[in-house]
């Protein structure tokens, strides 16, 4: 079973996961999993703080000469915004708590219901931890997933399809390909044309002191038939995706392959037609289901999107009331992103690796690679087979 933890506040020293189960002899580098870590910063729309910071994940513990052990994973990634934050965030008894108090909750963010539920006067408590700072450690988690998946030929590419009212049109194209458009797009979208207008649109939002959401595309590739489960309601693949996607912050809505549109369609449009030849075994040509039925891969290319809201910080502050003073005010922002929607993804992809491996390891874990890759390997002939 693998299973992990993050820690840390936003403007705190540092953040860190433990990663604990993962198999022995998983190649793995500092370097590997910082071209992550620099992906999740980035993103046209991003705000002031992806300047001060420069995410590098140091590895701890539970890898030896660029090789997991099979010991838990320790890692750490510095908050360099920590150095102006020191004195205030400081977690000894010298810390300046009376500066840079947080009065004045945001709609849309954790800050009011986070002060009531554990009683903080200083919002400043809630903010620091319910922040998005954290996914850079949980991506770094995932990370670790998706190379272990990597080593059995799986392949997790994100993209963004949609900014705002702007979308872009459906690609068809091979995992290579998608990656290197994606890898050439200031949004992590692969249609050039959609890719100017989303930019255009979060420009205007810049102007005029608002926000954007938007929508993005994981879709995982190489995955056999069976991963996954039907016979229990927390081994359905789809459930445990959308959990996955949705424990990311500003993360409103999940769907698999056709998701909502398929509820406004005829069954007959919307089931994948299946076909058998001897050199294919079984296969689709449509992909509605999104690679999963019945709460398990199908064997096509798992395809989940996710519905980001706004970011809740805005520029136009909305209506709220201060809960030292219970008058109302309308807020000024220091610094805020516009739109982390390309961010949102990195976090996505990492977020379904980390769940996909686990529901590998489920069906083919051992305590090294090796015996994994074996299992696999036996597995897929048998697939073959079939
Ligand atoms: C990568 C990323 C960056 C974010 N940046 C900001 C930001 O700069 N300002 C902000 O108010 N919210 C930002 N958010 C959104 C908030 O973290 C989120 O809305 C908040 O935690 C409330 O949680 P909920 O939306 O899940 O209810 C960001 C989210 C993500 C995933
Ligand atoms: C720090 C990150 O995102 C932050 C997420 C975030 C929020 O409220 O979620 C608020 C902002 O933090 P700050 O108020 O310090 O500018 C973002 O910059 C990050 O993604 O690494």
């Amino acid at each position: 079973m693998i299973r992990f933890l993050t820690a840390g506040e936003s403007h705190g020293p540092a953040l860190t996961a433990i990663v604990d189960g993962l198999p022995a002899g998983v190649p793995v580098t500092g370097e590997y999993i910082d071209v992550q870590l620099k992906r999740r910063q980035g993103g046209y729309g991003r705000g002031g703080r992806m300047k001060i910071e420069n995410d590098r994940a140091v590895l701890l513990s539970g890898v030896r000469g660029g090789y997991t052990l099979g010991s838990p994973v320790c890692l750490r990634i510095e908050n360099r915004d920590w150095s102006n934050w020191q004195k205030i965030m400081d977690p000894g008894p010298g810390a300046i708590l009376t500066e840079r108090v947080v009065t004045r909750p945001r709609p849309g963010h954790a800050d009011l219901s986070g002060a009531i539920k554990y009683g903080h006067r200083d919002m400043r408590n809630v903010l620091e931890r319910s922040s998005a700072r954290e996914t850079a450690a949980r991506v770094a988690a995932g990370t670790l997933a998706r190379r272990l998946l990597e080593e059995l030929g799986v392949r997790v590419v994100g993209m963004v399809t949609a900014i705002g009212k702007v979308a872009s049109a459906g690609i068809e194209a091979t995992p290579e390909q998608l990656e290197e458009r994606v890898a050439a797009s200031e949004l992590y979208c692969p249609d050039p044309l959609a890719e100017n207008k989303m930019m255009e649109a979060i420009d205007s939002a810049r102007e005029s002191g608002d926000s954007l959401g938007g929508v993005f595309e994981i879709r995982v590739f190489g995955l056999p038939p069976g991963i996954g489960g039907y016979v229990q309601w927390d081994q359905r693949l789809d459930g445990r995706l959308a959990g996955a996607l949705m424990g990311i912050q500003a993360i409103k809505g999940v769907e698999v392959g056709l998701g909502f549109a398929g509820a406004a369609m005829p069954g007959s449009r919307v089931h994948d037609d299946i076909y058998y030849s001897p050199e294919m075994g079984f296969y689709r040509e449509s992909n509605g289901a999104g690679g999963i039925e019945g709460g398990m891969t199908n064997g096509g290319t798992v395809v989940v999107r996710a519905a980001m809201k706004p970011i809740p910080t805005l520029y136009k502050p909305k209506q709220s009331v201060d809960i030292a003073t219970k008058e109302p005010f309308t807020a000024s922002v220091e610094r805020s992103d516009i739109c982390a929607v390309p961010a949102a993804c990195v976090v996505g992809e990492a977020a379904a690796a980390w769940e996909l491996a686990r529901a590998v390891l489920e069906k083919f874990g051992g305590d090294t690679l090796e015996e994994i890759k074996q299992r696999w390997s036996l597995y897929l002939e048998r697939v073959g087979r079939f």
